[in-house]
């Protein structure tokens, strides 16, 4: 069994001009994430990407019970997400961390490191004495005497440091990083990115990154995700997906990387047109209006699930 099942997830948020929409007859409300299915094993890595607005933050968010679920399931360790009750929650918050973009500068500058990252303990009414604080310090590489510095006194790539220690502070089995580079320049992310495969090595435990770095997703996830207005496009081992992209999506976003892959094979592909809303998804295949294969029955065929070999990689194409 998996630590994380999603099935057919979709999430849905009200549309602007919900009034206006309704006296047109149309729906009020619109499908950020639709019909998603993944599953994250204990100890591994999934890296979710895909363009702004493609809903990535939506299924975090979903993730970590901040928005309700229209429908689907969501199953950690055994148990369905969506029925757990006040209690339940408080028990999975433990076990699913979240780690916010700059989850350093969002907290309170007046509150030293110690403080933030043994946060989480006194929240659930852990007691967090000064070597709790220091495990944690060392859990991410830094010395102890940084326990009493403030937010302003630290680099960018300790203060991502410190936001890693805080969100692991009760040994979560599922960690949820959304953007952990961003913001960072490039030797920095390189830190981070390190700073993470360590982590995880010393702790098993399991991380959701959610990114638009292509350089992170590669060394730092076992599978990948490829996200499009709401749907997965492609999905499966890291390393595969980067050497032979099979959805004309996935290969633009590959071609689009500021650091393309030396060993990438396979046609370039330009990625033209803005991101269509979901609030007005194209007919057919979503990403017809954008691809340069797209052929007439695209704009009426929805494009399903094939199998690419025997190593759970997959790609939507169309029928
Ligand atoms: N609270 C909200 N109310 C209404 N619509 C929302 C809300 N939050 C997100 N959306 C819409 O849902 C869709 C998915 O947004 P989401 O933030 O999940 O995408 P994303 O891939 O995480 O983007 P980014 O990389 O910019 O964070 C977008 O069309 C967005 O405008």
């Amino acid at each position: 069994m998996s630590l994380l099942e999603v099935t057919d997830l979709r999430v849905r948020y009200a549309r602007q001009g919900r009034l206006r929409a309704a006296l047109r007859g149309e729906a009020h409300d619109f499908e950020a994430v639709s019909g998603v299915s993944f599953s994250i094993e204990a100890g591994q890595t999934l890296g979710l990407v895909g363009e702004s607005g493609s809903g990535k933050s939506t299924i975090a968010r979903t993730l970590i019970g901040l928005k309700a679920p229209a429908s689907g399931s969501i199953v950690f360790d055994g148990e369905e997400v969506a029925s757990a009750s006040a209690r339940d929650w408080a028990r999975l918050r433990r076990e699913m961390s979240m780690m916010w973009q700059d989850p350093v500068g969002s907290l309170s500058p007046r509150l030293t490191v110690r403080s933030l990252i043994t946060e989480p303990l006194r929240i659930h009414g852990q007691k967090a004495d000064r070597n709790e604080a220091e495990r944690l310090l060392s859990l991410v590489g830094l010395p102890g005497e940084y326990a009493a510095r403030y937010p302003h006194q630290l680099s960018g790539g300790q203060a991502r440091r410190v936001g890693v220690a805080r969100a692991l502070a009760l040994d979560p089995r599922l960690l949820i990083a959304d953007e952990p580079t961003a913001g960072l320049d490039m030797s920095v992310q390189g830190e981070v990115l390190n700073l993470l495969n360590e982590v995880q090595q010393r702790t098993g435990v399991a991380i959701l990154v959610i990114t638009h770095n292509l350089n992170l997703v590669r060394h730092v996830t076992d599978r990948m995700a490829i996200m499009y207005l709401g749907r997965f496009v492609e999905e499966g081992p890291t390393g595969r997906i980067f050497e032979h992209p099979r959805h004309p999506y996935t290969k633009a976003l590959l071609c689009a990387n500021p650091e393309p892959d030396p060993d990438a094979r396979g046609e370039r592909v330009e990625l033209s047109g803005e991101v269509p809303s979901p609030v007005n998804r194209p007919s057919g295949c979503d990403f017809h209006p954008r691809c340069p294969w797209a052929r007439d029955a695209c704009k009426v065929n929805e494009p399903d699930w094939q199998t690419e070999g025997d190593r759970g990689h997959r790609c939507m194409f169309p029928l």
